[in-house]
């Protein structure tokens, strides 16, 4: 099958020179220009305040380049062909001045059809100032679209203002909102596993599942970022979005089609159905905790209000755990076990599902517990999608007893010469296509953030402060407490 070539951009990228940008877009851009994905006259503009011209700011972004791409992957030819993609342009991005650059390097472009597309990797309270500047500019024209990144504000009512912000400028077919994990392979390969295979999609439901978890472990600590994320908290962070995604994704009802909107419409009918958590399940449903000093790979690291910048006093959450329920027919009396933190023992994401046992159990009473299967779905590292059977332990000796063991579809293995792109370069992909089944919607945000400031506003009430847990493990002793009240545990065979 022929590949269709990918459209011509004009990628006008503001924070150019910031985390988000060094570490995450630049790589995924050489990356899709070394497979071909980028249109031959795509362009970028890095747009930053600090001082560089095109050439310095080349070596900026070839320095990251050497620092994140793996040798054999460094082809010089790509790389030249990349380089000289970029260009430069210092910029206030608060005031309007120096924004007509914009508009002039655009009518430069080679290929008049190429639309402007817009990427504010700088934080959300800046996105409306700059959408208005653009406009102001004259720098718009139909064809533009903008790519905006979590978190969008900071609560509900934040979250209106930045969008209603963009929304007076961009129409929300041309809005992306980014939520990474949307990108990853995994996360795509559950929509084929859930409405490919009968096998699972049938049995996707109460009367077959019995409960559901989600676990995204980082071993990373603040890592210098301690401003923005004692505001926020792991909560905002990572639940409002990341993990409330991978939940629609896991429980909307099968979209009519692949279309942005079909997806998103079921998508948006889980986050509405959310159970709120209020009165006393605040505390029975969920535990907020925050790390101390400890060890991770045999290294002392420093407790969170030891880390640089701290505030001694800060309450913020750097982990949590709850048990939710989406309170529709599909999912009655389901519970959904989310659990997030930072400085856990390894960095891990991964849903597991349980299935129901069988209604009459004939084996050894000892190993009741064992008799489920589970599917277990990692989104990193190694992703890979595992169903836990069981069979007869093997030998003459062990009678009828039961041996669990995995199904196992490792993407590494099975399909070794293809390299699993970073979540970054199948977004960024979608964009230059125009296509946003995997971007957020408006609507998306806000009932996230409506579910979200109803359980904050719980915690400021009862002033529930995080409990103490050390970096290197895997939370508060009360996560596991909180899942053991229920008779079940964290799955632990990592
Ligand atoms: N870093 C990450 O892994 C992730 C980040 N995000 C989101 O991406 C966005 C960017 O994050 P990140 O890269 O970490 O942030 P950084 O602070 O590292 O980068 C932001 C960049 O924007 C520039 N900037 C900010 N305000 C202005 C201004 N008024 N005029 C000119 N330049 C300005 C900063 O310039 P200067 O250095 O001069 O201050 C900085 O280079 C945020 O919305 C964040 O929430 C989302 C997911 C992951
Ligand atoms: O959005 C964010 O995600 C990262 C974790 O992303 P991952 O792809 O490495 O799992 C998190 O560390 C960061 O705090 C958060 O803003």
């Amino acid at each position: 099958m022929t590949r269709e070539a990918t459209p011509n951009v004009d990628l006008a990228l503001f924070g150019a020179l910031g985390d988000l940008a060094l570490r995450k877009l630049y790589p995924a851009l050489y990356h899709l220009d070394r497979d071909g994905l980028l249109g031959t006259d795509t362009r970028i503009l890095g747009l930053a305040r600090r001082e560089h011209d095109a050439d310095s700011f080349r070596s900026a972004v070839l320095a990251t380049l050497k620092k994140r791409i793996k040798g054999k992957e460094l082809e010089q030819a790509c790389l030249d062909r990349f380089l000289a993609r970029l260009d430069y342009t210092q910029l206030d991005f608060d005031t309007v001045d120096g924004y007509e650059k914009i508009r002039d390097w655009h009518g430069q472009s080679p290929d008049s059809q190429c639309p402007l597309t817009i990427y504010l990797a700088v934080p959300a309270s800046i996105y409306g100032a700059i959408c208005a500047n653009l406009e102001r500019s004259g720098s718009l024209d139909s064809e533009s679209r903008v790519v905006v990144e979590k978190p969008i504000g900071y609560d509900l009512e934040s979250s209106h203002e930045i969008n209603d912000a963009i929304g007076a400028v961009f129409p929300e077919s041309r809005i992306y909102r980014m939520d990474h994990y949307l990108g990853k392979e995994t996360v795509q390969n559950l929509i084929a596993l859930r409405f490919a295979n009968p096998m699972f999609g049938n049995q996707w439901n109460q009367s077959q599942i019995s409960h559901v978890e989600i676990t995204v472990a980082e071993q990373v600590g603040i890592e210098g970022r301690w401003g923005y994320f004692d505001k926020a908290g792991q909560l905002r962070d990572m639940v409002q979005n990341h993990l409330l995604q991978l939940l629609t994704m896991l429980a909307m009802d099968p979209p009519a089609n692949l279309d942005a909107d079909a997806i998103r419409d079921e998508k948006v009918k889980v986050l509405k159905a959310l159970k709120p958590l209020e009165g006393e399940d605040l505390n029975r449903h969920v535990v907020r905790g925050q790390y101390v000093a400890g060890t991770m790979e045999g290294e002392s690291v420093p407790g969170y209000l030891d880390e640089e910048d701290a505030n001694t006093s800060s309450t913020t959450e750097t982990f949590v755990a709850m048990r939710l329920e989406v309170a529709n027919w599909r999912w009655a009396g389901v519970p959904f076990y989310l659990r997030t933190g930072k400085r856990m023992p390894e960095k891990l994401s991964q849903i597991v599902i349980h299935f129901r046992q069988q209604p009459h159990y004939i084996f050894d009473p000892d190993q009741r517990n064992l008799a489920a299967n589970k599917l277990v779905i990692r989104l990193q590292p190694e992703e890979g999608i595992a169903l836990q059977v069981l069979t007869k332990d093997g030998g003459l000796d062990k009678g009828m007893r039961l041996r669990p063991g995995p199904l196992h579809l490792d993407f590494n293995h099975a399909f070794p010469k293809e390299r699993i792109p970073d979540a970054y370069e199948r977004l960024l992909l979608e964009v230059m296509k125009g296509q946003q089944y995997l971007f957020v919607r408006r609507d998306e945000v806000e009932y996230a953030w409506k579910w979200v400031d109803q359980l904050i506003a719980g915690w400021e009430k009862r002033d529930i402060p995080p409990r103490r847990y050390p970096a290197g493990s895997w939370g508060p002793v009360a996560s596991i407490a909180m899942i053991t009240q229920d008779g079940r545990s964290w799955y632990e065979d990592y």
